[in-house]
């Protein structure tokens, strides 16, 4: 009933090419100096090596842990490589596209990728990992993400044998347009409408008020065909609310807008390249006639007779499109976070500042407490993302089985789940990606660094798909304790247990951590039930207003005792391959006395841990820096990237970072000229006009 597009965990595949350069924008000294031979020599070392002799743990199986299969990996590999080998997939130049040239590049890559599928006849699993590879926003992934699956929730056997062949093979595109101009969190606001007409068996699809335009959906603005549109379902003079409808926009023809609908982008958005390759969209309808069976049928109906009937499922499940991809967007935040991660330790391994004594070398900047402090919580988080991204997709997968055998208990801890993960991963992986572009210094905030367009790509996913804090807000208003919420059962003990933490070693153990994140997320919830009770002393939803902020921090120490739990039951299972397993049981202590050390406040206030027990955590975390420190290189060179997926030049596989800073600059439309356009009308006659006012003197 909520089946989406496919769950295929995707991985990576380790460095194989490094960007192609364009030789015609350097400058003529450098094509033929010997300077260009020495860059060249100088691209063969692996400035890397040293770093990657101290791993004490065998990177190819930490591969497979992060992929999670042998097979995972494979695949994974053999997609980057297809896509870093081909021209056409390029974007090394990205950034300093027109919107119009970004779009029409977009457009070439989406068609590219779609001829290599055919071609070879890639299976699902390997199409998606391709289009994760070429790694550029556009009309497919809505096409692929969101309205594939919304027919395939949302649509009767009847609508899904009709419609989903079609696109299928291309032969229609469609995209997913619920928000409008004045509603986007508060789904139940929307005002667009959808009126049986009984006379005709249509409905008529109509914007009423400027705010009732669709306003956002990817794909809608230039290329899709068709929308999965979201409306207010009115019969027999009634109004049932919000259902879906599958609504043509385009001619198939000449791809001119239908009567009666008015679209076109919404305009450029933040920052340059990103995601200003998607054309997010503006809708509006003039009374659109469209036959009665394009309504999405599966949850409800209505007749002939204009009747509307209800099937006995609960009306959520309206809503599981929107689960499917939050739970993708938790899978798609470790990648994120993993890319700036890989970037940063890398570059941060090849940097050196200070600590020279009588000319000796200088120091690693990766070797600096504070570096390793900011940093390995990053690398330490984009595992966890990954473990408990593997968890949500499991429970997904699971829920999807229990709605098809009509089972709906696991529904409302699956939307919880899904909302509050999607909520903190993101979040935290957006403020991580800026972090890591700190970390690199200056060059961090060259484009050829990658991280600007990194940050700028991922920061919509804090509100996409659900504002952060709207969907925190959903999951603090959960009532019944089942599932991630089951250690609420132990209300008596959680209360009042003491941890028995002693020394720092202690924080070592998982059931000490386990505990103590627990007795914390119980003691907020509680805390913020009693304050709400005594704020509304006439109705609970005043309180819950009242107390929301709080509520929200509530709800992230829930999620983050979900992702330290799920890293816990990772950590416990077998994992071959020599000190894989101890790599991970490190990253995960990391990660847990991080949150433990950042939220310190909660653990102290709520009573769970005294200071001195706050004092041993982060003594603990100190030593497990120093134990990561040799084995950072390689467990970013785990993720498998291909220095094509990172498009970094800071993040490079060889590390040979400054030739190809040196050489990256060439390639700026500035440097086309040695004299810039513009000299002769604004620069000479300023420099003349001052020497002249000069000469007078
Ligand atoms: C591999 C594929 C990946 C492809 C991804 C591509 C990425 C492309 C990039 C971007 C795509 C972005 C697409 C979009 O943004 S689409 C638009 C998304 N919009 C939103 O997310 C809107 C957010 N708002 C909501 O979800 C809801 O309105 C709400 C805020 C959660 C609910 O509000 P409210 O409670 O007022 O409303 P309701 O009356 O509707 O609901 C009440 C009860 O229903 C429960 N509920 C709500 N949502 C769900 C759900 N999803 N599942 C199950 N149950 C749900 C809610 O808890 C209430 O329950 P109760 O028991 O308390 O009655
Ligand atoms: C890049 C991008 C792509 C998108 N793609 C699509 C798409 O394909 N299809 C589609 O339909 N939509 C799409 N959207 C729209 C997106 O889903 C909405 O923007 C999102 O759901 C947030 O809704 P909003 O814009 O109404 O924010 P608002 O709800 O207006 O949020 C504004 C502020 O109000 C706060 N707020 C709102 N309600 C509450 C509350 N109850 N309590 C406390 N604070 C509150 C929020 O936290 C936020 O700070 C896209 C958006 C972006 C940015």
């Amino acid at each position: 009933m909520w089946r989406g597009g496919s769950n295929t965990r995707t991985c990576k595949r380790r460095f194989f090419s490094s960007p192609t350069r364009s030789r015609h924008h350097r400058p003529p000294y450098m094509l033929h100096s010997r300077g260009s031979q020495h860059l060249k020599a100088m691209a063969e070392v692996d400035h890397l090596a040293a770093e990657r002799a101290t791993a004490r743990f065998d990177v190819e199986e930490m591969k497979v842990a992060w992929a999670g299969s042998r097979h995972a990996v494979h695949v994974a590999d053999r997609m980057a490589r297809l896509v870093a080998s081909d021209p056409v997939f390029r974007k090394d130049n990205r950034t300093m596209l027109s919107r119009k040239e970004l779009f029409k590049d977009t457009l070439r890559k989406a068609a590219h990728a779609w001829k290599r599928i055919v071609e070879l006849r890639l299976t699902e699993e390997e199409a998606d990992l391709l289009r994760q590879y070429v790694d550029q926003p556009g009309y497919v992934d809505l096409h692929w993400g969101m309205f594939v699956p919304a027919i395939k929730g949302q649509g009767t056997e009847e609508q899904q044998h009709k419609w989903l062949p079609l696109a299928y093979k291309f032969q229609i595109i469609g995209c997913y347009a619920q928000t409008e101009l004045g509603h986007g969190s508060n789904v139940q606001g929307l005002e667009t409408t959808a009126t049986f007409d009984p006379k005709t068996d249509e409905f008529v699809i109509h914007s009423p008020t400027l705010t009732s335009s669709k306003w956002w959906p990817g794909g809608l603005g230039k290329a899709s065909t068709h929308a999965v549109v979201y409306a207010r379902l009115i019969t027999e003079g009634k109004d049932y609310g919000i259902h879906g409808f599958i609504v043509q926009l385009r001619s198939l023809e000449d791809h001119s807008p239908l009567p009666g609908v008015t679209l076109g982008d919404i305009g450029g958005k933040f920052g340059s390249g990103a995601y200003n390759s998607m054309d997010n969209g503006v809708l509006r309808f003039d009374h659109v006639r469209i036959p009665r069976d394009q309504m999405l049928m599966r949850l409800s109906q209505v007749t002939r007779e204009g009747k509307y009937v209800h099937s006995n499922v609960p009306k959520q499940l309206l809503y599981g499109t929107m689960v499917y991809v939050r739970q993708s967007i938790v899978a798609d935040a470790s990648k994120a976070l993993s890319r700036a991660v890989c970037i940063a330790v890398r570059y941060s391994a090849v940097r050196k500042q200070f600590g020279s004594q009588d000319g000796g070398p200088e120091t690693q900047v990766l070797n600096y407490k504070t570096q390793q402090s900011r940093l390995f919580p990053l690398l330490a988080s984009a595992y966890a993302f990954r473990f408990v991204g593997d968890w949500l997709n499991w429970l997904y997968t699971d829920v999807t089985q229990k709605l098809e055998a009509k089972d709906f208990s696991t529904l409302q801890e699956a939307h919880a789940c899904t909302a509050g993960l999607k909520a903190v991963t993101t979040s935290v992986t957006a403020d991580a990606i800026e972090e890591c572009r700190k970390l690199c210094g200056g060059h961090g905030y060259l484009n050829s660094s990658g991280l600007p367009e990194l940050f700028a790509v991922y920061v919509p996913a804090c509100t996409y798909e659900g504002d952060n804090v709207v969907l925190l807000l959903q999951l603090a208003s959960g009532k019944q304790p089942v599932g991630t919420m089951a250690y609420m059962g132990k209300v008596q003990y959680l209360m009042q247990c003491k941890s028995a933490v002693s020394s720092a070693e202690d924080w070592l153990n998982p059931d000490a951590i386990q505990e103590a994140f627990e007795a914390r997320a119980l003691r907020m919830a509680v805390n913020c039930a009693q304050n709400i009770s005594q704020a509304a002393s006439q109705e609970e939803a005043a309180g819950f207003y009242e107390r929301s902020p709080d509520l929200l921090e509530a709800a992230v120490a829930h999620i983050q005792l979900i992702i330290v739990t799920k890293f816990i039951e990772k950590v416990h299972q077998e994992i071959p391959g020599h000190g894989v397993k101890e790599q991970l049981q490190a990253l995960c202590n990391v990660y847990a006395l991080y949150i433990l050390h950042k939220h310190l406040g909660d653990f102290l206030a709520t009573g769970c841990i005294t200071p001195r027990q706050g004092a041993l955590a982060n003594e603990q975390l100190g030593k497990l820096y120093a134990q990561v420190r040799p084995n950072a290189v390689a467990l970013v060179d785990a993720f498998n990237y291909t220095d094509h997926y990172l498009g970094s030049v800071l993040g490079r596989y060889d590390g040979d970072v400054y030739p190809a800073l040196y050489e990256e600059a060439w390639k700026d439309p500035l440097n086309e000229t040695v004299v810039p356009e513009g000299y002769h009308e604004y620069l000479r006659p300023l420099i003349k006009q001052q020497q002249l006012k000069l000469s007078r003197l």
